[in-house]
């Protein structure tokens, strides 16, 4: 098993709240991680720290085994909570533009665009401005941003928030594949449908991950029908 993303002991203060403590995780290679928590218990601060956009205050995150470098970033595709696209720019020049701080060349950068936008349904609105986009449109759009140069980690804060069912599907669908071709992912959601189809699933309460496991595995240790359940029935780690 190679581990791709580890983050050791991570703690995390703003101001006097504790925002996470001690938290322990490892993403291996070709598996899907799903961060499962409330709003508000520290799932995007931690996908943050480990991509190294926050630092933290005590412990340390592994990338590829190896302290975080810009090198290791080149193999990282993020796609944030908000969508951090340029609005008076169309979606073919943003995937352009990210294309390009990846480092790849024109034509793949061309070749790439056309494969991102099939991918998550934008082929044939590639040249609007993203500001004539819609909530879903926008966030296909930054799941493309993040798929541009064939990453081999990928951390997605939300991704599926504001599609419908079908596009929810497909997005699944495509995480799938990405895994089967051994990419990792870490995927942050609040759809407990979505955590059955993680191989592993983190729950993070109040900054603490409550449990670990396959959503199966879970299932059984904690006697529960449905992983909602372990939250509201409180169990502490
Ligand atoms: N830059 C910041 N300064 C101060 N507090 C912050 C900052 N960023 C996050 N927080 C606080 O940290 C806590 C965790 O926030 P975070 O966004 O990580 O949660 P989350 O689990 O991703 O929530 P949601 O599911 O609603 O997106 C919240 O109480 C939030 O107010």
């Amino acid at each position: 098993m190679i581990i791709q993303l580890s983050g050791h002991h991570l703690t995390k203060k703003f101001k006097q709240q504790t925002i996470l403590s001690d938290v322990n995780l490892s993403l291996a290679s070709g598996e899907i991680y799903g961060l499962l928590g409330p709003s508000g218990s520290g799932k995007t601060t931690l996908v943050k720290i480990l991509l190294g956009l926050e630092k933290c205050d005590q412990g340390k995150v592994e990338l590829f085994n190896q302290k975080p470098s810009i090198s290791s970033f080149r193999h990282l595709g993020y796609m944030a909570q908000s969508d951090a696209l340029y609005e008076e720019l169309t979606a073919y020049e943003n995937l352009d533009f990210f294309g390009s701080i990846q480092g790849l060349r024109k034509k793949e950068r061309k070749q790439r665009i056309e494969e991102v936008a099939e991918i998550v349904h934008l082929r044939n609105d590639l040249s609007k401005k993203v500001l004539q986009y819609s909530g879903g449109m926008k966030r296909r759009l930054s799941l493309a941003c993040a798929l541009i140069h064939k990453p081999k980690l990928y951390l997605l804060d939300e991704p599926t928030v504001g599609l419908d069912p079908l596009l929810r599907q497909s997005i699944w669908k495509l995480f799938q594949k990405l895994k089967e071709d051994e990419a990792t992912l870490i995927v942050t959601t609040h759809v407990m449908d979505e955590v059955n189809r993680c191989d592993r699933v983190g729950l993070l309460k109040d900054g603490k991950i409550l449990a670990t496991g396959s959503p199966a595995d879970l299932l059984k240790t904690y006697q529960v029908d449905s992983i909602e359940d372990i939250f509201l029935k409180g169990v502490s780690h």
